[in-house]
């Protein structure tokens, strides 16, 4: 990579501002999956062993620039406090005086955790205020929030501008691996794409389309798609103003010869809990009444030998609810399948897709799990990462 990193500067005695991806999955106000979490250590540990004063900032959920009570980051200083064996401050806000005065009180190697940077509406509009106002706590800026590289906001971009700017480690070996799978996929090259982030994601399979020689469509995406072969999908997840260009990439995967595979059948649900009553239907047949929430039997099959039969295989977003038991199989189904197959290099993206991975015990059977979805995809289309664009050059 061509910018410069945590090793190629001093920071003994120095405040850093280091942006993690601490957006991880919770419930009941419980961290359920800390990968995020343990992915930054090596840089966290890094930084107090050379003496550092500690200052890391991340993003959790979507609070649209408002405090969320649930959103603050309370649990997960805990968590990261039992990882690190080691105290760790946790503010109420991320800037400002009140944090200035517990930055003062912190000896050298002490770590703090900021408050939600995403609590303030200047952090997705990359103000350049709020971004000043980041920089005015630090001598030194690190970026280590590769999931959260694909956004070009105040405290991953534009606080850039004002302090020396480098990667951390986990950013660093991300792009490495992401970059060394895709320069020259070995073929057949499959992608998986699933979740219920349809706007996010359903550009990116334009970009994958010229690309792969395989493209499995799941998760709440299938829907828009099962839309524009001109079938009901009940009440599933639809993004009504993209089923023209759903329609269009099925066009595109023809005309460029990329098998095209989206569910054939479906487990549907009256309700979106656990308990819920379900059957499987064709994607011809989904109820009115009824919400698609996993692929069915069928469709498992045939993804698991698409994965079996290729030698590269991103995955991005689960192909169904998989937290709840009864629409677990899909995504299940998809990660034995990749577990089985030894010959094929599996790059899994994405904070639930990592999270479902780790669930069903299999994680230490994939090639790499990227703890970027939306980054690893954007990376993996070619696009510049506005994060690792804003780092200094080595
Ligand atoms: N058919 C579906 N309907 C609604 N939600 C779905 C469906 N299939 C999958 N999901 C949900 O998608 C979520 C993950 O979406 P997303 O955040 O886009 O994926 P990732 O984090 O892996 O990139 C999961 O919480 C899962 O429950
Ligand atoms: O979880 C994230 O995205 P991902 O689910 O695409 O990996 C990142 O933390 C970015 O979050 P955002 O999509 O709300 O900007």
């Amino acid at each position: 990579m061509n910018k410069k990193s945590l090793k190629d500067i001093e920071i003994q005695g120095k405040v850093v501002f280091c942006r993690v991806d601490f957006n991880v999955p919770m419930e009941e106000g419980k961290v359920t999956d800390d990968t995020r979490i343990r992915a930054a250590l090596p840089t966290i540990q890094y930084m107090v062993e050379q003496g550092a004063k500690v200052l890391l900032a991340s993003h959790l959920g979507r609070p649209k620039g408002q405090v969320v009570e649930e959103l603050r980051l309370n649990a997960v200083a805990e968590r990261l406090q039992e990882l690190l064996g080691k105290n760790v401050v946790k503010t109420d806000e991320a800037h400002g005086d009140s944090v200035k005065e517990e930055i003062a009180k912190l000896n050298n190697g002490d770590v703090l955790l900021l408050e939600n940077v995403r609590f303030y509406p200047g952090e997705e509009k990359n103000d350049a205020e709020l971004a000043k106002a980041f920089a005015e706590l630090a001598d030194v800026y690190v970026n280590d929030a590769f999931g959260a590289a694909h956004r070009a906001h105040a405290s991953t971009a534009g606080i850039a501008e004002h302090l020396p700017a480098v990667s951390g480690f986990l950013m660093e070996k991300e792009l490495d691996v992401l970059g060394k799978a895709l320069s020259n996929p070995e073929r057949p090259f499959t992608a998986i794409i699933g979740g219920a982030k349809v706007k996010d994601k359903i550009g990116v399979i334009d970009h994958l389309l010229d690309k792969v020689d395989n493209l499995i469509i799941g998760g709440g995406l299938a829907y828009t798609f099962i839309k524009a072969l001109g079938h009901g999908v009940g009440k599933s997840l639809l993004e009504e103003d993209k089923v023209d260009l759903a329609k269009s990439f099925m066009e595109k995967a023809k005309a460029n010869g990329v098998n095209f595979y989206m569910p054939v059948d479906i487990v549907v649900g009256d309700d979106f809990s656990k308990d819920a009553n379900t059957q499987v239907v064709a994607i011809d047949n989904i109820p009115e009444d009824w919400e698609g929430l996993d692929c069915g039997p069928k469709s498992r099959e045939i993804y698991a030998d698409v994965i079996k039969k290729s030698k590269l295989v991103i995955w991005n977003g689960p192909l169904g609810v998989f937290e709840l038991e009864p629409f677990s199989h899909g995504t299940k189904a998809v990660a034995e399948a990749l577990a089985e197959a030894n010959d094929t290099y599996s790059v899994i993206g994405g904070g639930d897709s990592a999270a479902a991975v780790e669930k069903f015990g299999l994680a230490d059977k994939m090639d790499h799990i990227s703890t970027g979805g939306g980054a690893s995809l954007e990376f993996m289309e070619g696009k510049e990462l506005p994060g690792v664009v804003a780092l200094n050059d080595k």
